[in-house]
């Protein structure tokens, strides 16, 4: 019942395609949706929590679809990255305002019990406007839990937030997966993720690039051969002084886009991405681009490195 199922999911806003044809599966526990910025993760949210509708495929809740569907709203609980727009209530006014938007029978007691959950009781009578950025994401966070849903969906949730603040929200989301929930959010930063999501989903360019833990998504990058684009100042001469270099598998001279440059396999990334600026300053070549060939996975690997 509390896995989200995502089927083949696509959206594009006219002609930018910001999520392309994912499947993934997220299960009980903390899973890190990671990737760059403007890699689709928002979106692929506001779809997982019902409010934007696929352009194509299909969510689920369990059995159940999550677009246009009341049953599964009561079921997900959305911390959406932007501030709460009404600053100026205070913080139970807020939880206290989506306790009655979702019917709940008491909403005072879901309110002080959400507000107890995330730790806020103390400053809980104080307007919004007046707290540090991590009591606001946890304000947002009581508000998304005030109905108890199964599915917890976090956006970029620990953006701007302080390092103890951090270390809190860690510690909440953590325990709200140790309760069973479903518990997803989406990160840029790779040891956020790596702290405490138990599954990591790596989103590059809106396409799901890797599925995993940690060392399974670390694995996968290099284990295999990956490919570069290289263009230089002599990449004759160059690429005959590649075909000698430890890690390089094979190279290729030829078109690529709009001009000719070399195309190298290497199944030793770090290695060669040291040793080729050395071996071109030896021979004076100018190295004027070094590019990963395609998008899936060589470009998840170098932007997990570089973060
Ligand atoms: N309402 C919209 N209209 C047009 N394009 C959009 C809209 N929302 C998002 N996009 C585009 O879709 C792509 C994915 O955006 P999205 O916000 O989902 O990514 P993200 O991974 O959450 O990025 P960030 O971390 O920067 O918020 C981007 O190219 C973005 O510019």
């Amino acid at each position: 019942m509390t896995d989200l199922t995502l089927t083949g999911v696509s959206r594009w806003y006219g002609n930018v395609v910001a999520v392309n044809d994912v499947t993934m599966s997220i299960r009980p526990g903390v899973t890190g949706l990671l990737g760059p910025n403007g890699a689709g993760k928002s979106t692929l949210i506001a779809m997982m929590a019902g409010f934007l509708a696929p352009s194509a495929g299909d969510i689920r809740l369990g059995e159940a679809p999550v677009w246009r569907n009341v049953g599964a709203y009561r079921d997900l609980g959305l911390v959406p990255e932007r501030e709460v727009s009404f600053s100026y209530l205070t913080g139970r006014a807020f939880v206290q305002a989506t306790a009655e938007l979702h019917r709940l029978a008491d909403p005072r007691a879901a309110t002080a019990r959400a507000l107890a959950e995330v730790d806020l009781v103390d400053a809980a009578d104080r307007p919004i406007s007046t707290f540090s950025k991590g009591m606001r994401q946890r304000a947002k966070l009581a508000s998304a839990l005030v109905h108890e849903p199964t599915v917890l969906l976090l956006d970029e949730p620990f953006n701007g937030v302080d390092p103890r603040q951090r270390m809190h929200l860690m510690e909440l989301l953590t325990r709200m997966g140790e309760q069973g929930r479903t518990v997803l959010f989406s990160s840029h930063i790779l040891e956020e993720v790596e702290q405490i999501a138990r599954q990591i989903e790596v989103v590059v360019s809106g396409r799901h690039a890797a599925s995993g833990d940690f060392g399974a998504i670390r694995r996968l990058m290099t284990d295999r051969p990956s490919h570069y684009v290289v263009r230089s100042s002599d990449d004759r001469g160059l690429a005959s002084m590649l075909m000698g270099l430890g890690g390089v598998r094979s190279v290729a001279l030829g078109r690529v886009g709009t001009g000719e440059a070399i195309t190298v396999e290497v199944t030793d990334m770090g290695e060669f991405t040291l040793a080729l600026p050395r071996l071109a300053r030896s021979a004076g070549i100018t190295v004027r681009e070094l590019a990963p060939s395609d998008e899936s996975l060589e470009s998840v690997f170098t932007y997990l490195v570089q973060s």
